[in-house]
């Protein structure tokens, strides 16, 4: 059988599911690379790869999508490495610089910018621009909060918005893939999951950020039925705000 070509995202996110790929049989089946969340995507779209941990927001652009897997890169509330970083409150945001690693949080920013805050705001994907706020995600967030006037946690935003909990990446294929391997494959993200402990221990600690808190607590991993109206509502967001800038 062909190796199942993947792309997962190389951020601490992910290190608990690459440790359950890493320890069990499946990691002879698969062709795995670490890729920042754009690529991910990028790579799911144009089928260089079958299976993605791909960010929510592109999902519309992937002929047959379908999520494979019962795991995703989710919270509840606050998540601690989905932010918007300004100098001003957000009611004075007018310009915006999104972050070239994500799609799913370029979106969320656009989506709460417009529906939760109101505001009217230009954004910038140039990255020497200067600009009110920018978003940030991943480790390169870990330990900056206190560097900024404003931090916002999205994950904590979409909450007090919606009331719902939040998907930002999600295991995604673009053509159908058997159920033998996809049971193989959730069985292999949940033992990377159940052995938290293990990966922390592999990890160096950080001034200023509680590794343990984020992989056990603001992180969390299943695509619940809650989850899953998170994503239906989000993308219904993105559409309207698509049709808003036509
Ligand atoms: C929680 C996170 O979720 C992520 C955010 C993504 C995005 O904004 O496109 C994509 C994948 C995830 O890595 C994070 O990166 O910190």
């Amino acid at each position: 059988m062909n190796k199942i070509k993947i792309s997962a995202v190389a951020y601490t996110n992910t290190k608990a599911f690459i440790y359950g790929l890493t320890h069990s049989d499946i990691i002879n089946k698969i062709d795995l690379s670490l890729d920042i969340p754009s690529d991910c995507a990028a790579k799911v779209i144009s089928n260089q790869v079958d299976i993605g941990l791909m960010p929510v927001a592109a999902i519309p652009y992937v002929p047959n999508a379908n999520i494979v897997a019962d795991y995703c890169i989710g919270s509840d509330g606050a998540v601690n490495s989905v932010f918007i970083f300004s100098h001003v409150p957000v009611n004075e945001i007018k310009t915006l610089r999104l972050d070239a690693h994500s799609r799913t949080s370029n979106n969320l920013a656009k989506v709460l910018l417009k529906f939760h805050w109101e505001q009217e705001v230009s954004f910038t994907t140039d990255q020497n621009e200067e600009t009110d706020a920018f978003v940030l995600i991943g480790d390169r967030t870990f330990g900056k909060k206190e560097d900024f006037a404003y931090a916002y946690d999205m994950g904590e935003e979409w909450k007090n918005f919606t009331g719902l909990p939040f998907m930002y990446a999600a295991w995604v294929a673009n053509k159908e893939i058997p159920q033998a391997f996809k049971d193989e494959f959730n069985a292999a993200l949940k033992f990377g999951l159940d052995h938290r402990k293990e990966v922390l221990q592999e990890l160096p600690a950080l001034p200023n950020f509680d590794l343990d808190d984020y992989l056990y607590h603001k992180l969390q991993f299943e695509v619940t039925d809650d989850r899953k109206k998170a994503l239906k509502l989000f993308l219904s967001y993105i559409e309207e705000l698509e049709k808003v800038s036509l």
